[in-house]
């Protein structure tokens, strides 16, 4: 419960004023809605009286103006409730998804890209929801019941002990049924997160679900999950409906009472019939009140459950800490790996003490089968991950001691499956940075082969591209990523080839493009094909995540006992 008091909190902090003004809002709403009866009461008993059609009119006069001007304040306060739900809940939308870029690949492994989607999109949009419902179902009623109690109270002692006695009765139903959806409700929203973060997976691997013929399988599990969903809602609607009939009962059993009291007190000239005219309507807005409140508690428990969810991402430290206060060394930098150890489940080693060094300016090829911990290796360079045990430095520089900040604006990535953004070329290359110019861009690439084949686009830097990687070959994308990094000039790149073969042309593009990108920086290539190491200057083997071996490529290629040079002559054979 802190821990959802204070998310809301903080998110309706930075908004205090619309807040204050919401609540002041709400609480004519109340005033208003609890006053508007007593005209009605005393129409009657002016009525009664004998009093003159003018008065009568006055009354009726005050209470259709009471009720107009309440709904404008309901107009009003809806108004304001949505906006700030919005303001609110778009910045936690935005500092959920900073959060989750900034975590580690741990919590990345842990939860899939549709799941988390479904996080930050349904879950804060159920909170926004959460928000208007809370304050104008729950909230505005709760105070509402209070006031019709007190006001009756007011009036006549009985009968206010007569509502108090229904709320207090009724309540405590209300609380049972709620504490009796939530685990449904949870479950519900859970799934409901498998189902789309299946749904994403199996949309994005159409062609190997193809390929493989897996259509049926696919579908038998998303029936599956379905089928929970389906299961759940059932046992979560019995719930409902079972506290509404037990809310639907007393509520005639309270009306009865009123009754029976008001005739016993009028006939004991205690009470006129106005008095109990407003006694029946209130203990109907009561109901109304407690009923909305009843009716409410299914989206209030969905919205809790997603504001427990999202806390708890909140809450979700990265292993990789950001306390380094260590500037990035001055380029070109010397990159060292000291004795690393790094396992992603205990127990099963993925890198086991590996050591290497590329002399600043560099570079380095990886090889090693698939599996043998080269991506691994090349992730904690940029501290996707942080080592179990061992040291990478820059230039002696523990990267542990350098900000994340600095750390990733000097070590610039080209990963295999290069993401491209349903966006321009420009923006693709700039990362959506509008202070990056064209002039800089045009600047960064100045002369470089990755330039030619921008100015070859349709549109040049303002060239549609799709989504994915779907447009572009491998190559391509391969060249958008690699001016990426151009204009960031970082003094260390490292570099997973494609390892789909390229189209001869295109691998003589992107050939230069790297051979370009290397020039007076440190490298480490990944490399996936022998062809392509014949530039590099040092060579590590890796195998089961330890160093094989490791030395200068000449060297290693001219030495016929060699590791490199048995492989480079089964690759020529
Ligand atoms: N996120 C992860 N969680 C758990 N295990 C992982 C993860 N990523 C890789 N591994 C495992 O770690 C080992 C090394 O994988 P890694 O991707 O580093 O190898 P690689 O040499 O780069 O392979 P490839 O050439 O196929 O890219 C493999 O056994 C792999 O299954």
């Amino acid at each position: 419960m802190r821990q959802r008091v204070s998310l809301l909190w903080r998110y309706l902090h930075g908004h205090r004023g619309r807040a204050s003004v919401l609540g002041v809002l709400v609480m004519g709403n109340v005033a208003l809605t609890v006053l508007n009866p007593q005209w009605l009461g005393r129409f009657i008993d002016g009525a009664e009286d004998g009093r003159g059609a003018d008065a009568l009119v006055d009354i009726a006069l005050v209470f259709i103006a009471l009720t107009v001007l309440n709904q404008c304040v309901v107009a009003a306060a809806g108004y304001l409730a949505e906006d700030l739900s919005w303001r609110a809940t778009n910045t936690l939308r935005t500092d959920l998804a900073e959060h989750c870029l900034d975590l580690d690949m741990s919590f990345h492994k842990e939860h899939t890209p549709g799941e988390l989607i479904e996080r930050i999109d349904g879950d804060v949009a159920t909170m926004g929801n959460f928000f208007s419902t809370f304050v104008f179902h729950v909230f505005a009623n709760a105070i509402l019941a209070v006031g019709i109690v007190g006001v009756s109270f007011f009036a006549d002692w009985r009968t206010g002990l007569t509502l108090l006695v229904f709320a207090l009765l009724v309540l405590p139903l209300v609380r049972v049924a709620q504490r009796r959806a939530k685990p449904y409700f949870t479950a519900m929203r859970q799934t409901n997160a498998e189902i789309s973060s299946f749904l994403e997976e199996s949309v994005t691997a159409t062609e190997d679900v193809r390929g493989n013929g897996a259509e049926r399988y696919v579908m038998t599990r998303l029936d599956g999950l379905l089928d929970r969903f389906r299961k759940l809602m059932k046992v979560e609607a019995i719930a409902v409906r079972a506290s509404s009939s037990v809310l639907e009962t007393s509520v005639s059993l309270a009306t009865g009472g009123i009754f029976a009291l008001g005739a016993y007190l009028i006939s004991h000239g205690r009470m006129e019939l106005g008095q109990l005219y407003v006694s029946y309507f209130y203990t109907s807005m009561l109901s109304m009140a407690l009923f909305r409140i009843a009716y409410r508690a299914d989206g209030l428990q969905v919205a809790l459950a997603g504001m427990d969810r999202t806390a708890e991402i909140l809450d979700t430290e990265s292993r990789v800490k950001d306390t380094g206060t260590t500037p990035f060394p001055a380029a070109p930098v010397t990159v060292e790996m000291d004795h690393v150890h790094f396992s992603y489940v205990a127990g099963r080693t993925t890198l086991d003490d590996v050591s290497l060094t590329i002399p600043a300016g560099q570079s380095l090829a990886l090889l090693g089968r698939t599996g043998s911990g080269k991506t691994t290796a090349a992730r904690l360079l940029h501290r996707a991950m942080d080592a179990d045990r061992g040291a990478i430095r820059f230039s002696g520089v523990d990267i542990r001691d350098i900000p994340l900040d600095d750390l990733h604006r000097h070590v610039g990535v080209v990963t295999q499956d290069v993401h491209i953004f349903r966006a321009t070329v420009r923006d693709n290359l700039t990362m959506f940075d509008p202070d990056v110019t064209d002039e800089r861009v045009w600047k960064a690439l100045d002369g470089l082969a990755v330039a030619d084949w921008i100015r070859q686009q349709p549109d040049g830097l303002d060239t549609v591209l799709e989504g994915g990687t779907g447009a572009l070959s491998a190559g391509q994308a391969q060249l958008i990523a690699l001016a990426r990094v151009f204009l960031r000039d970082p003094a260390v790149v490292i570099l997973d080839e494609a390892s789909s073969r390229l189209d001869p042309a295109t691998e003589q593009l992107t050939g230069r493009a790297t051979a370009e990108l290397m020039e007076g920086r440190t490298t480490l290539v990944i490399a996936h094909h022998l062809s392509t190491i014949k530039d590099l200057d040092h060579v590590v083997i890796l195998q089961d995540g330890r160093v094989r071996e490791a030395g200068e490529r000449a060297a290693l290629v001219a030495d016929p006992a060699s590791h490199l040079s048995s492989l480079l002559a089964g690759s020529a054979a």
